[in-house]
């Protein structure tokens, strides 16, 4: 009986041992075929850890570390995103060759958790500093939904600062939610997963907000007589004909992109516009002079865009230097694909590092420097087939708002100097021209000092101000203060915060699975009292020399990542 009992304990730890040997077998298994690199990718930078990758070295602006590590290992390289390879491309020859070039290969998009899901496939400024993004954005939208729904927002209507709220929250969300991408079972873990629950929240807001355009569409809809993007749209998918698999589903994913994808990269090059004519007063005097000259007390047209070319050109520098999608979005390859040598499997992720560029000292000497006159030729027009510049990005995957993106900030970028003068108080803090990213690179905000509204007698007729087209710049002018606490920045804090939530939970795992450890440890202790025979011994070595072998092997799992690495 007391031997029946033996071999049943000797079989039990055994069985243990089989166990943590097929755990072991299992991690190596594991760790070859996820950890394996495929042969001839591009080099990785230095910098990265197992697991994590290089998330701990982008930090908050990804394309200027991108961009320094160009400098260092060339125009192309791979970074890791957790586990997954991210193959980045640099420079105007490669992007130009990749987006341009053999555009097709380039042209799918990535899985990404979070994007996917989201994307399922009169007010009184009298005397009162106030933000002029609300305007600009206002403004910008209603181009984009006079398009596309036939209708405009009033300047502080609630429902317009909801979406745009929800908005600008579901962008920075998405931006803060990558590492759910990188890592999709971090969805779970509460804290960590706020930032894609509330991409997915706000979202639905705008969802909603789209769903009720559509619905109203339905209500009234003339066949004969379309009146909008959406009219056009409703009567393709009754007609099942053109665009095979239309579905209203569709459609209100290509309005949700639109949307994204016009407004808040328009409003903010605007707003880039609007700082840098801050910080560089001679040229928002050139510009000035300029509009006066031609278009005198008129509102600017697109007919005068080829007369003004240091205006377009200042446009265009400003979108060079503060570029504002400078990793474009995502791309990802649609079957094998040699660049520069290396072999990129397909279905990789492959970013563009557009912002690489424009600050490429072969094509813009003194990068940095802001000077609109790099966009003009030796009999001053504008050169706008320059190399190296690509704004709306290349190929098939081009922006498909690239023509409407530049007129509005033609129109809006000259109206604006046209009538204001923008200048910094007096003792006021030095501007930032940093930026958050968060998909697009927003500026930080810019409080305006002044009167928008107040109208100026500046003729005879007393007719002034925007809406009349009277000139009223030279007494207009507007001072910005640079926000003492950017809200922006409030909202992101991604990199800092969410690492941290992320090691301190698993801190806390850590030290939970030691307390189990050390519970086992004891009750083995417990057990190893009533050792019974040499067996028991035999099979108890066995197990620590199983715990041998799984820490060499973990050592080795490590050194195989790092090795896999080079
Ligand atoms: C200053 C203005 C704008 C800039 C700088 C800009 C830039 C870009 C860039 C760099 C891309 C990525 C292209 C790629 O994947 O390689 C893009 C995509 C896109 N843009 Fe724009 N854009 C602007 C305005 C607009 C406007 C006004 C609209 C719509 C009316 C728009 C709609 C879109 C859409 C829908 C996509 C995604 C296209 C796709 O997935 O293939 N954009 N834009």
């Amino acid at each position: 009986m007391a031997e029946s009992a033996l071999y049943v304990e000797i079989f039990r730890l055994s069985l243990l041992n089989c166990q943590t040997f097929l755990v072991l077998c299992l991690a190596f298994l594991l760790s070859f075929l996820f950890l394996r690199r495929p042969r001839n990718l591009p080099p990785y930078p230095a910098g990265w850890w197992p697991v994590f990758g290089h998330l701990f070295s982008l930090g908050r602006a990804p394309h200027l570390k991108f961009t320094e590590w160009r400098r260092q290992y060339g125009d192309v390289f791979t970074v890791r995103f957790g586990l997954n390879d991210v193959v980045v491309l640099n420079g105007y020859t490669v992007v130009k060759d990749a987006l341009v070039s053999r555009s097709e290969l380039f042209a799918s998009r990535p899985p990404s958790y979070v994007f996917d899901i989201i994307t399922g496939v009169g007010k009184e400024y009298r005397g009162k500093p106030f933000d002029v993004e609300e305007e600009i954005r206002t403004t910008i939208a209603n181009v984009i939904c006079s398009m596309i729904f036939g209708n405009r927002f009033d300047y502080g209507d609630e429902k317009f600062r909801e979406l745009a709220e929800a908005m600008i929250v579901t962008l920075v969300s998405i931006t803060s939610g990558q590492l759910i991408s990188i890592f999709p079972f971090l969805r779970f873990v509460p804290y960590v997963n706020k930032a894609c629950n509330d991409a997915v929240k706000y979202n639905e807001k705008i969802l909603k907000f789209i769903r009720e355009e559509i619905s109203r569409h339905r209500r009234d809809l003339d066949r004969e007589n379309p009146r909008d993007f959406l009219d056009f749209c409703l009567i393709e998918v009754d007609r099942h004909d053109k665009v095979d698999n239309l579905t209203e589903e569709n459609v209100m994913h290509v309005v949700q992109e639109l949307l994204f994808g016009g407004i808040d990269t328009t409003t903010n090059t605007l707003r880039w516009g609007l700082m840098y004519m801050i910080l560089y007063p001679d040229v928002q005097k050139k510009v000035q002079l300029e509009i006066d000259a031609v278009v005198g007390g008129t509102l600017p047209t697109l007919s005068h865009r080829s007369q003004l070319p240091y205006t377009e050109a200042t446009v265009m520098e400003v979108q060079r230097l503060r570029f504002v999608v400078p990793l474009g979005l995502p791309h990802a390859t649609t079957q094998q694909v040699k660049v520069a040598g290396f072999d990129i499997p397909a279905g990789t992720q492959v970013l563009m590092n557009l912002h690489s560029l424009h600050v490429d000292p072969v094509y813009w000497p003194d990068p940095d420097r802001f000077d609109p006159g790099r966009f003009l030729d030796t009999d001053g027009r504008v050169n706008s087939k320059l190399d190296s510049f690509m704004p709306f990005s290349g190929g098939r995957r081009v922006c498909p708002g690239e023509q409407l993106g530049k007129m509005e900030l033609f129109l809006l970028f000259s109206s604006l100097l046209q009538h204001f003068t923008f200048k910094l108080p007096e003792g006021a803090p030095p501007l930032s021209t940093e930026g958050t990213l968060a998909i697009t690179l927003m500026p930080h905000a810019l409080l305006l000092l002044g009167d928008l509204t107040k109208k100026e007698v500046a003729s005879d007729d007393g007719e002034t101000g925007l809406a009349s087209g009277k000139r009223v710049r030279p007494e207009r002018a507007i001072n910005a203060a640079p926000l003492a606490v950017y809200a922006m920045a409030e909202v992101d804090g991604i990199n800092p915060v969410v690492y941290g939530k992320l090691l301190r939970t698993m801190e806390t795992i850590n030290s939970k699975m030691l307390n189990l450890t050390r519970t086992l440890e004891e009750q083995t202790k417990a057990k190893g009292e009533h050792g019974v025979s040499d067996y028991t011994l035999l099979t108890k070595v066995l197990d620590r020399l199983c715990l041998v072998l799984y820490v060499i092997s973990v050592g080795v799992s490590v050194s195989m990542t790092l090795y896999l690495g080079k």
